[in-house]
């Protein structure tokens, strides 16, 4: 390790995000009833244009109304080059019950755009005296997003996540495809007759993984739109899990069993991962740093590797 030492993301589980319009309160009941670890309730581009304000009080409504249980309560605002996102804070901060946890601020290409936003509610909620301070999400949505990852993962101390919205995403970078995540029909590579799909998503999702754990913000991958294709939010859930991702959003309810059930580390995960720990238990008796596990080299690299799957099972176990 680095003499500056890695520090942790914050402990609460996140494996899914579901997200509902703002405008579509009677929904609001149906996502509080699910086993979505977070809720999204958006102001942003689900809402249209005529809805914003009345999207507006109904989820401030909502969050003091509803019985959200143990939920993380994020909404989405809208962002900083509309006309909408102060009128957002604004509202959130000085009328919304204390059951506010976070908000999710979109399409950042920058770390002063976090500063702007934080600078308003850190005025708003001293000026109410709110009890709880909000926590940030940021969405890596654009060509500035990406490129300034980094910068954005070290902005604020609010900041707790940061996802990957593919559809903005693509549209910022000037991808041709409408395909919202997942398999792109067009990238892959060719040889012989064997056709094999690459991931598109792969190098900016690494990035992202790289930027918050850098600076301990939790990596989540966004949004995966053909709701109908089950295998392939699978697939695609599976590789942000892989790559270091905590979890996705949900933007249908048959997506968040699909989504908790890949984030939840499988019992033979966790079972393999404490036998990984007593092998090294039994290596470090007899002074050894490295040992055979099922045929395998482990060594002190694997305690670590280990410890990440029974922390993730041992997180959402108390939870
Ligand atoms: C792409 C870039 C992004 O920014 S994604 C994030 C922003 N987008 C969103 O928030 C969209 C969220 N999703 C939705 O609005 C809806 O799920 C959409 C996709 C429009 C589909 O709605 P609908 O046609 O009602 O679906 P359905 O008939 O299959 O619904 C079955 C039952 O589930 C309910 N439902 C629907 N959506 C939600 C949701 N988000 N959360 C909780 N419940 C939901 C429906 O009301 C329906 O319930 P019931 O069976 O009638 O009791
Ligand atoms: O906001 C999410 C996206 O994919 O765009
Ligand atoms: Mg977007």
């Amino acid at each position: 390790m680095s003499f500056r030492i890695q520090p942790a993301a914050p402990a609460r589980p996140n494996r899914c995000q579901l997200f509902g319009p703002g405008s579509r309160p009677a929904i609001f009941e149906k996502m509080a009833a699910s086993a979505a670890d977070v809720i999204n309730l958006d102001l942003e581009d689900s809402v249209a244009p005529s809805d914003k304000d009345s999207a507006r009080a109904n989820i401030i409504e909502a969050l003091g109304s509803i019985d959200w249980g143990n939920k993380y309560m994020s909404v989405r605002i809208n962002g900083l080059d509309t006309p909408y996102w102060y009128r957002d804070v604004v509202d959130l901060l000085e009328q919304a019950d204390e059951r506010l946890d976070q908000i999710m601020i979109p399409k950042v290409g920058c770390a002063e755009d976090v500063y702007a936003v934080d600078a308003l509610v850190t005025a708003i909620e001293t000026a109410k005296g709110r009890a709880k301070k909000i926590s940030f999400e940021v969405i890596i949505e654009s060509a500035a997003g990406i490129a300034h990852a980094e910068e954005i993962a070290a902005s604020s101390p609010r900041l707790q996540a940061m996802s990957l919205g593919a559809a903005d995403f693509a549209a910022s970078m000037g991808m041709q495809t409408t395909g919202i995540g997942g398999t792109q029909e067009n990238y892959y590579m060719q040889r012989g007759e064997d056709r094999h799909w690459s991931d598109p998503w792969h190098w900016a999702q690494a990035k992202i993984v790289a930027a918050c754990r850098t600076h301990g913000v939790l990596p989540v991958d966004g949004p995966f739109g053909d709701f109908s294709d089950d295998a392939g939010f699978v697939a695609q859930a599976k590789r942000s899990a892989t790559l270091g991702m905590v979890g996705k959003w949900a933007i249908h309810p048959k997506q968040i069993a699909l989504a908790n059930e890949v984030f939840t580390p499988s019992e033979e995960a966790v079972s393999e991962a404490r036998e990984i720990l007593a092998a090294m238990e039994d290596a470090k008796a007899k002074g050894e740093g490295a040992t055979v596990y099922k045929g395998r080299l482990v060594d002190i690299a694997s305690i670590k590797q280990a410890e990440v799957i029974v922390a993730q099972a041992e997180l959402i176990a108390a939870n």
